[in-house]
């Protein structure tokens, strides 16, 4: 019998890739969540319309983005106000995850970012660094971190960590 089909982290993401101007964030993700062993499971939250307030936006898409969240699954939520842990402390985190045993799923806010439900929710708090990166960029961003990670355990030259003295 076949071993099963290993299911990859859920990428839970406000927002729509199939607009023709995410084309570009579209392709880029793409590339790197081909490489990753297992890719990610993308699953995208409408965004919430316009006229609402941002705080309203935040409530709703974050209720959006709990409700995508399957039961027990170790949440990580990107955000600014996150610990933002460099290449190899990602690869260190990803690996004590994965110990974990526990489902993974990624968390995105919209363009008004993440609710203080969501980030209370989260067991874990990502930052990108201190930028404020477009939403669609950052499911890219995230999935070529993740395949740097993936290199760094496995001891790929695809990182090469060398800083000057
Ligand atoms: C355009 S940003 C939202 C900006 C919003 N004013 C804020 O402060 O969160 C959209 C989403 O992208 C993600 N994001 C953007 N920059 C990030 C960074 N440097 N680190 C982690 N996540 C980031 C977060 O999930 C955020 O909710």
């Amino acid at each position: 019998m076949p071993a099963p089909r290993a299911t990859g982290p859920l990428l839970i993401a406000v927002g729509r890739m199939r607009a023709a101007a995410a084309a570009p964030e579209a392709a880029l993700f793409a590339r790197y969540n081909a490489r990753l062993r297992p890719p990610l499971r993308p699953v995208e939250i409408a965004e919430a319309p316009a006229g609402a307030g941002p705080a309203e936006r935040r409530r709703r898409e974050g209720a959006a983005l709990l409700a995508a969240l399957p039961e027990g699954a170790l949440a990580v939520a990107l955000d600014l106000s996150g610990e933002a842990p460099g290449s190899e402390g990602l690869a260190a985190l990803t690996a004590r995850w994965a110990e974990s045993g526990r489902p993974l799923a990624f968390l995105i806010g919209g363009a008004d970012g993440l609710d203080p439900a969501v980030l209370a929710r989260a067991d874990h708090v990502l930052s990108l660094g201190p930028f404020t990166w477009p939403h669609l960029l950052v499911r890219a961003l995230l999935a070529e971190q993740l395949y740097r990670a993936q290199a760094i355990q496995a001891g790929h030259p695809y990182h090469r960590g060398w800083r000057p003295a």
